[in-house]
């Protein structure tokens, strides 16, 4: 995720989703609690909402009280990871002796459970009254999270929030299919309140991660949102009708919800594809504005003295190749600094945006026109001869002395520039032509400006 920051704004959903972990622990812990209340002044309603129906096991409620404690964050980190760490630890012990009891048919959680007595009497009538494998399960991964929030493993310790979060919704699917393997002993209680818990988890861990991408207010964080949803609804509500007509009229309609399923995932891919595209194709038009800004001079838009360097030691390399020449012309506006004392910086910017468009009529397209300094531009004429060099900066000498500039060329006469002009035939640097262009440019302007220069070294 490096690289990748929310501003001020952005931060609000990850804020709402930390926000939450408080009062939503906080609940559990007050659940916790009332289950405990209840087998203390033996009120069954309490931990057993719907007579006959599954009870949340006092077990159960300890490891809610103890989850929910550990993710109630104070301000004392330290203190805080001691707490997690210790809640892990109680929950992890909860939790396996469970598990254990279910894989080796042993019986160490009943030491550990409180009201173990009104817990055995009520199983002995046919109540059930047990902490489930999926409720084990779901704390363990609740605890193992915790610990590891405590270690300050926060991606692995988001990966098995994300995990407990699984066996709650898998009960909830069972509740709504009446499919009671779904939801096995876990009551609805506890799975809400592992529901709950686990979201909880989650919100610790908002701010990095998956669930960081996820809440996103970018493209991405939008697919990953909508897709969540739709890819559990649309699978959930079609399982569900199934269910409902499968006892009435079996067989193919199970062939049907799959081809369905698949058909709705390759929506989904293709959906993320165009989502892709469009993100990439906007990367890459971004990529193509960035490298020709670097490129390009931003008053005028011609070319920078970057990409003149770079052109011309192109041009020198295919003179060499092609016994050919290449001609450089520099133009300077005369006294331009009076244009700026006394009309401003604003008249200043303007002349060199006329000047500029001026400069790329006057030659082929295949030449280049580059301002290379603040008032200085050059032309790079490819495969032209001295005649044809003449020909071209007396033409834009003449035609810069045309240019009309409200408020400027009204008042104080025509804007004219000094041009010097070198020839490279492959058999010097660029640096050196530069030079002998610079030199002759020198010259025009000692003999008195507004006229064309060649360097004398090389005719
Ligand atoms: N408006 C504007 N002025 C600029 C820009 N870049 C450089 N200048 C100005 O151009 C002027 C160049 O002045 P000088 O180097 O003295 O040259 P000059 O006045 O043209 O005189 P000669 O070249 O000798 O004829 C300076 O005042 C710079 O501040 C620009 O992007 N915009």
């Amino acid at each position: 995720m490096s690289g990748f920051t929310f501003n001020e704004k952005q931060w609000v959903l990850v804020k709402y989703a930390q926000a939450i972990v408080r009062p939503l622990s906080g609940a559990c812990i007050l659940f916790g609690f009332t289950v405990l209340a209840g087998y203390f002044g033996s009120i069954e309603i309490l931990y057993r909402p719907f007579a006959n129906g599954p009870a949340t096991n006092p077990l159960t409620a300890m490891c809610i009280i103890v989850i929910g404690l550990g993710l109630r964050k104070r301000n004392d980190k330290k203190q805080d990871e001691w707490l997690q760490k210790a809640c892990a630890l109680f929950v992890i012990i909860m939790a396996s002796s469970k598990i254990i009891d279910v894989i080796f048919s042993t019986n160490i959680s009943s030491l550990i459970t409180p009201f173990q007595e009104q817990v055995m009497s009520e199983l002995e009538v046919g109540k059930s009254n047990s902490m489930g494998l999926n409720s084990a399960i779901m704390f363990l991964c609740l605890a193992i999270c915790l610990g590891l929030y405590g270690f300050q493993r926060l991606i692995s310790s988001q990966f098995f929030a994300f995990l407990a979060l699984a066996l709650p919704t898998i009960s909830f699917t069972g509740y709504a299919y009446n499919l009671e393997k779904f939801h096995g002993q876990m009551s609805i209680l506890t799975a809400t309140t592992g529901f709950a818990l686990a979201i909880s988890a989650l919100s610790m861990t908002a701010h990095i991660g998956g669930l960081r991408a996820f809440l996103s207010p970018y493209l991405g964080g939008t697919i990953a949102r909508s897709q969540t949803f739709l890819g559990y609804m649309v699978p959930s509500l079609l399982g569900f009708l199934l269910v409902k007509t499968l006892s009435s009229r079996e067989g193919s309609l199970f062939g049907l919800f799959v081809v369905t399923i698949c058909w709705f995932m390759i929506l989904m891919i293709i959906l993320s594809a165009i989502y892709q595209e469009k993100i990439d194709h906007e990367r890459r038009k971004g990529e193509q504005l960035l490298a020709k800004a670097a490129l390009s001079d931003p008053l005028t838009g011609l070319s920078n003295r970057r990409n003149f360097l770079k052109f011309a030691q192109e041009e020198i390399r295919r003179v060499a190749r092609n016994e050919n020449e290449f001609w450089l012309l520099i133009i300077d506006v005369d006294h331009f600094k009076k244009i700026n004392d006394s009309a401003g910086h604003d008249m200043g910017d303007q002349v060199l945006v006329i000047l500029s468009e001026d400069l790329k009529k006057s030659v082929r397209d295949v030449d280049l026109v580059s301002r290379i300094g603040g008032e200085e531009f050059s032309i790079i004429l490819v495969d032209s001869s001295k005649q044809g060099t003449e020909r071209v900066a007396e033409n834009v000498r003449m035609n810069i002395q045309k240019i009309r500039i409200e408020g400027w060329t009204d008042i104080n006469g025509p804007i004219t520039a000094s041009i010097g002009c070198a020839k490279n035939d492959g058999s010097y640097t660029m640096e050196e032509t530069i030079k002998f262009a610079d030199e002759a440019l020198y010259k025009a302007k000692e003999n008195g400006r507004n006229q064309v220069v060649f360097a004398d070294k090389i005719e």
